[in-house]
């Protein structure tokens, strides 16, 4: 099958060689059309750091990224991104929050409320078009930065830890809304998470990153039937995925942690 996202040898530094400070080094990752991905691994291994060079926000750095066979440079209507932080517009009510890039895009005001409401539909917030962001719990709001992003079919839809301020049974349940999402649209997706439950639980292939700098370090294909939900967590093996990864993360996240404390020490030595 074609790959809608291609990152080729990607590499990024901070600062000025010979010093500054090699964040991700040498990252390819093939994500076919209609799979979804995560990238998994520990704090400061260079998540956001790839993030902002697939969405296009962060320049500068060695390597390509091609989406639809295409080289991509900055922004573009083909990658639909959405943030970690909060990131809808709280003056405007859900419905005008998810029309909004159709609104930009010039889409006739029939047509942009068609297509919101049935996204709207999608991520399970029908009821709810007239409400602000405000009267909304967290998950939500996450759930309408979801729709607005898929409300302008991108190619490839990329997450940032989207659910990453919720607590656990919230994002399992906002897991199945994933789920049945990807079900649906059949988006291709890449999602980067900290948390291996939610990368077992939503991903065809699960791609696991060391600590600075980032490479891959091992890419787990996920071998659990669809369609899967929150009750999958209880299959055993998931809970051997979840191990095997574990196994892999384990020694890196102790290595950043390591590097972090060392840092904090000298730090305080030094003032
Ligand atoms: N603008 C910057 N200038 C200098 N160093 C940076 C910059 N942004 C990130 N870094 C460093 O690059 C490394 C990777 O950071 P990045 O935020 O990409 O990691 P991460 O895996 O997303 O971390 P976390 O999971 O904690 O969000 C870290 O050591 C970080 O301190």
């Amino acid at each position: 099958m074609a790959n809608d996202l291609e990152i080729c040898s990607v590499s990024k530094r901070y600062g000025d060689p010979p010093g500054g400070l090699l964040a991700v080094s040498d990252i390819s990752l093939n994500v076919r059309m209609g799979e979804f991905v995560s990238i998994i691994g520990p704090s400061g291994c260079g998540k956001s750091t790839l993030f902002g060079i697939i969405g296009g926000l962060l320049p500068d750095y060695e390597g390509e990224v091609r989406v639809g066979g295409r080289r991509h440079v900055g922004t573009h209507k083909d990658i639909g991104i959405v943030f970690q932080e909060e990131s809808t517009l709280p003056w405007r009510t859900v419905l005008a929050n998810v029309a909004l890039p159709l609104e930009i895009q010039g889409v006739p005001r029939a047509e942009r409320e068609e297509r919101a409401r049935h996204y709207i539909e999608l991520v399970g917030l029908t009821g709810f078009e007239n409400s602000r962001p405000v009267e909304l719990s967290g998950g939500m709001r996450q759930r309408t930065a979801i729709a607005r992003t898929l409300a302008f079919q991108p190619k490839v839809l990329l997450m940032d830890e989207p659910f990453g301020a919720l607590d656990e049974q919230t994002r399992l349940l906002l897991g199945d809304r994933v789920l049945a999402i990807h079900k649906e649209l059949k988006q291709t997706t890449l999602l980067i998470t900290h948390n291996i439950t939610e990368a077992v639980q939503l991903s065809d292939r699960v791609v696991v990153m060391s600590y600075r700098p980032g490479r891959v370090l091992r890419i787990v294909e996920i071998d659990l039937p669809r369609p899967r939900s929150s009750d999958s967590v209880t299959d055993e093996r998931f809970g051997r995925y979840v191990a095997e990864i574990w196994g892999d993360l384990r020694a890196e996240a102790s290595r950043g942690m390591k590097e972090a404390e060392a840092s904090r020490g000298s730090g305080r030595r030094a003032g």
